[in-house]
């Protein structure tokens, strides 16, 4: 994989097919580069240590696939040409850090498969190699909000000013550079309203973008995207849309997951993901996670086998989930997968 001309139509089915059914999506990247010691106090958030840490972020990738990852998403979520622009770094400088953060996680999928490619022998001389598990690299667009850095992807409220218009010329060529970086599929991550999605769709089929992407939204009450827009109107978005091959929710608490995956298969037959993040909520005040009143520590892990049974078929962690969650979503899953393991020669 990591060329660009497969049909949007079969990477999807052709990947879950090979995953055994079910895939997994890795855990949340900014908040495990910063339990490394990464301070991401900055408007960048993540994207800063594109510039200060590549090592740590390829570490991070490297630790996900070694949990059981098949998709591991890139650090792109707030990597922006307008804020890279904003710490000084021309276009061009801005572009090539989109590109690399692509490429920090085609590295980790090179390492790992190199690391883990294993011949074993039996007493007749007959050799198998074990075979490579599929692995995808999603490069990450996150909503308008994100790059504002004030927590609106929270709130998905931009205000009468932020035009579809305007979130498509903010977003193009972001998408542009990260569609022709070697990315299997774009991730458009944590989409809090219906115009972004809307915005998203439309670059899509302008750009005659080559590579497939998935739309996911994220909600803070289990009914509505955060805005309050209706997760079916922006699910039918995605669905209505050639080049999306997935549709789904992040970055929202797991005892939310089970009604949006329900609302959600029934406006597409497009497979469901859901990444859902710890259960913590985000204070963007106080830039910190804060545990969310009247609500105990959720086992995330619990819920794995309704989400699938709800439908849902690619499954991972948002923010606060670390490749711990992701180990054991992998287990949860392998149970329930068909694939084969082996090539025989
Ligand atoms: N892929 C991004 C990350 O894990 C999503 C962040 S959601 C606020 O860092
Ligand atoms: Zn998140």
């Amino acid at each position: 994989m990591g060329h660009n001309a497969v049909q949007p139509s079969t990477l999807m089915s052709d990947f879950l097919r090979q995953c055994g059914g079910y895939a997994v999506i890795d855990g949340g990247l900014a908040t495990e580069l910063e339990r490394h010691g990464a301070d991401l106090n900055d408007p960048l958030w993540s994207a800063k240590c594109l510039i200060s840490s590549p090592h740590l972020i390829r570490k991070v990738h490297l630790d996900y696939l070694e949990a059981g990852a098949n998709i591991i998403i890139s650090a792109s979520y707030q990597a922006t040409l307008q804020g890279f622009e904003a710490k000084g770094l021309s276009k061009e400088e801005g572009e090539a850090l989109l590109r690399r953060s692509v490429e920090i996680a085609c590295e980790a999928r090179e390492m790992y498969h190199n690391i883990g490619c294993k011949v074993s022998w039996d007493a007749t001389g007959n050799g198998e190699i074990l075979k490579q598990r599929p692995v995808l690299v999603a490069a990450s667009v996150g909503s308008y909000g994100a790059y504002l850095a004030d927590g609106s992807e929270y709130s998905g409220i931009y205000g009468d000013a932020v035009t579809l218009e305007a979130l498509k010329d903010f977003h193009r060529r972001r998408v542009q550079v990260l569609a022709e970086s070697g990315a299997d599929i774009i991730a458009f991550e944590t989409i809090p309203n219906k115009l972004e999605a809307k915005a998203f769709a439309e670059i899509l089929d302008e750009e005659d973008i080559k590579i497939p992407a998935w739309f996911s939204f994220n909600s803070k009450d289990g009914v509505n995207v955060v805005s309050g827009d209706s997760i079916s109107e922006c699910a039918s978005i995605a669905d209505s849309c050639k080049q999306v091959v997935a549709v789904g929710i992040n970055c929202t608490p797991p005892r939310f997951i089970h009604g949006l995956i329900q609302a959600i298969g029934k406006v597409t037959t497009k497979p469901v993901l859901i990444y859902p993040n710890s259960g913590e909520t985000y204070d963007a005040e106080r830039k910190q996670w804060v545990q969310s009143a009247g609500v105990g520590d959720e086992d995330f892990v619990s819920y794995v086998g309704k989400w699938c049974e709800d439908g849902a078929c690619l499954i991972g962690g948002c923010c606060r989930t670390s490749p711990n969650t992701i180990r054991a979503i992998t287990k949860a899953l392998s149970s329930r997968s068909s694939s084969a393991t082996t090539i025989q020669f």
